[in-house]
């Protein structure tokens, strides 16, 4: 492969908040794709659940203070600049008008999101853009529903190696050495009551949560 072709990652999510399950992760995924940049990208309206108690510009403001100085991490407020439902097919159009058609582009994501991807705007286009990475995460395993495999099927690729041989198209199923069982629902579930998250998520995220008071009432995020 040209070694000066770029390879970019996008980790969307509603980032409610940022942990140590998302960034340790997004760390590991970088490492093992050997990817230039990962844009953590949150959704202010997250299509397939109800609209977060925290706002957009608060979530970004906690996503930042994780990532901190971490090479190679981004915080990406490019959704909060679009009305309407988070699409993920538009970052993905977005971020391949910006890189180029060369670019290899990689939308990431972990298992339980993986399983609910047939009901995503535009699916079947996605691969069209982008690479998928699916992560494994405690609790969430395969096999998967049938309807997947329309989707993704006959995509799967073996290693890192191959999928980067392509701008796009290729689906990888990954599992990271630090697999976490961490969650921002546990972690707003603790907060409503009073409860330590102390090395669940950064201690600079916890100490901006506290300062803001932000999850005192737990909110679930059902559809
Ligand atoms: N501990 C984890 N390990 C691997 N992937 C994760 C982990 N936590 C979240 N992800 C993935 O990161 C992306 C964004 O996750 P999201 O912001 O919804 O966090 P969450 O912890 O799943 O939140 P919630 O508990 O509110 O559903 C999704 O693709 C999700 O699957
Ligand atoms: O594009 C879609 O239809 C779509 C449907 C569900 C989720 N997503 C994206 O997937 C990411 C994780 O979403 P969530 O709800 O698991 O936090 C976030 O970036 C969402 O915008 C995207």
């Amino acid at each position: 492969m040209n070694s000066q072709v770029i390879k970019v990652g996008m980790l969307g999510g509603t980032f409610d908040p940022i942990h140590h399950g998302h960034l340790r992760s997004a760390l590991e995924v970088r490492e093992a794709l050997g990817l230039d940049r990962l844009h953590m990208i949150p959704a202010p309206q997250p299509p397939l659940r109800g609209v977060p108690q925290v706002s957009a510009e608060q979530r970004l403001a906690l996503l930042k203070t994780g990532i901190g100085a971490t090479p190679g991490l981004y915080a990406d407020c490019r959704e909060l600049r679009r009305a309407g439902p988070s699409y993920s097919i538009d970052t993905l159009a977005e971020l391949r008008a910006e890189y180029g058609e060369q670019a290899r582009l990689v939308m990431i994501i972990g298992f339980d999101a993986f399983l609910r991807l047939p009901q995503w705007h535009r699916a079947g286009d996605l691969l069209s853009l982008a690479h998928l990475v699916v992560m494994a995460r405690p609790g969430y395993q395969a096999p998967w529903p049938e309807e997947l495999n329309e989707l993704v099927g006959s995509f799967e690729v073996e290693g890192a190696n191959s999928l980067m041989q392509r701008p796009s198209g290729g689906v990888l199923m990954l599992t990271l050495p630090s697999m976490m069982a961490i969650s921002a629902t546990y972690i707003r579930e603790r907060l409503s009551e009073g409860k330590s998250v102390r090395y669940l998520l950064p201690e600079a995220v916890e100490e901006a949560i506290q300062e803001k008071g932000f999850y005192q009432h737990f909110s679930q995020h059902d559809e």
